[in-house]
């Protein structure tokens, strides 16, 4: 490994070059902890919803680190356990004598880079027993590869379910990152939302249509469970499809089920809901600018930081 570790980035907007985008406190504090776990050589689990950005945090650590002029290798568990004929984690007839455990294989290409281990919890078990036998030798010598491993899924109950090698598990989990659902970073929404409007209108070559009214207020209803990916696939589709001059709820594919199981509560949880919607409307319409957002809701700069805070949109 060589070079000097990139400037460190440690609140950037957005985290340049590896393309994760948001400023909201957890986004922030992401920044933070991938400043520092890039400057080490240790396993880190990245663990957190379907489309939460995981594989953009593992590059950003790898982009960040030393290793950055290395090798980036994406190892998806899942699909390789069922596409025999892809490059293994490990060297076909591995356990032979005559067949060193390494060679042709994804660790070896691998090598002075990091290697990313998508879905880590659907790796076969004789592939686990490997991998930790691979990790425990590291120090030892062989290739030389830092290891990042994601999952979406409760890690504790896999390894409960005999899925998950529990030392594998502890090997791995060095270092730990939590990619926080789109729904507990409101405050990202307004830009991300601008941001894939912008850049679908691009590709498809048709004029930017603005959200509508209603389409904001869709928009800040809806749960997101699939966080990032989906709120993009709905815009790329939106962008493609809408009819009119605006984007709608209905060309999101959103609306009407958000407000038909609208939870019913106290005066006070509607009291909350409805401030909670204003400052998100307000910022999709207006891109996220702070200063536009205060003047708009006729409130000062302050307040307006207070409220963000208060709904944990900043
Ligand atoms: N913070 C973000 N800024 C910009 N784009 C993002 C962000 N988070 C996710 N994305 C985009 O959302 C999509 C899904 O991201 P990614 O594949 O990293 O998620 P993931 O958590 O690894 O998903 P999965 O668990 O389903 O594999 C990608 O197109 C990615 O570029």
């Amino acid at each position: 490994m060589q070079g000097k570790a990139m400037p460190v980035n440690s609140n950037a907007y957005p985290c340049e070059p590896c393309g994760l985008l948001g400023d909201s406190q957890p986004m922030r504090d992401l920044y933070k902890l991938i400043s520092k776990f890039a400057a080490t050589d240790s396993p880190v689990l990245i663990h957190g919803e379907a489309g939460t950005g995981k594989q953009l945090i593992a590059r950003a650590l790898h982009q960040q680190s030393p290793r950055r002029q290395q090798p980036f290798i994406v190892f998806d568990c899942q699909a390789r356990t069922h596409r025999p004929g892809q490059t293994p984690l490990f060297a076909p007839g591995c356990g032979q004598s005559n067949v060193h455990p390494l060679s042709g294989s994804v660790l070896q290409a691998a090598d002075r880079g990091t290697l990313l281990l998508q879905q880590v919890q659907d790796l076969p078990l004789d592939v686990q027993e490997q991998l930790l036998r691979f990790l425990q030798r590291k120090a030892a010598g062989e290739v030389d590869v830092r290891v990042l491993a994601t999952s979406d899924t409760d890690l504790t109950l896999a390894m409960s379910r005999g899925q998950l090698r529990e030392d594998l598990y502890y090997r791995l989990n060095v270092l730990e990152i939590v990619a926080v659902p789109l729904r507990e970073r409101y405050g990202d929404l307004a830009m991300l939302a601008n941001h894939f409007a912008q850049r679908y209108s691009r590709e498809n070559g048709r004029r930017h249509r603005p959200f509508s009214q209603e389409a904001l207020i869709a928009m800040g209803e809806h749960d997101w469970p699939g966080n990032v990916r989906e709120l993009a696939n709905r815009i790329r589709q939106a962008q493609a499809l809408a009819p009119g001059n605006q984007i709608e709820a209905i060309d999101l594919g959103l609306g009407i089920e958000t407000l038909v199981t609208a939870p019913m509560g106290t005066l006070n949880d509607y009291k909350h809901r409805a401030e909670r919607q204003a400052l998100g409307d307000v910022l999709l319409r207006h891109g996220g600018n702070l200063s536009t957002a205060a003047r708009v809701l006729g409130v000062s700069r302050p307040t307006l930081y207070r409220l963000l805070h208060k709904h944990h949109m900043r």
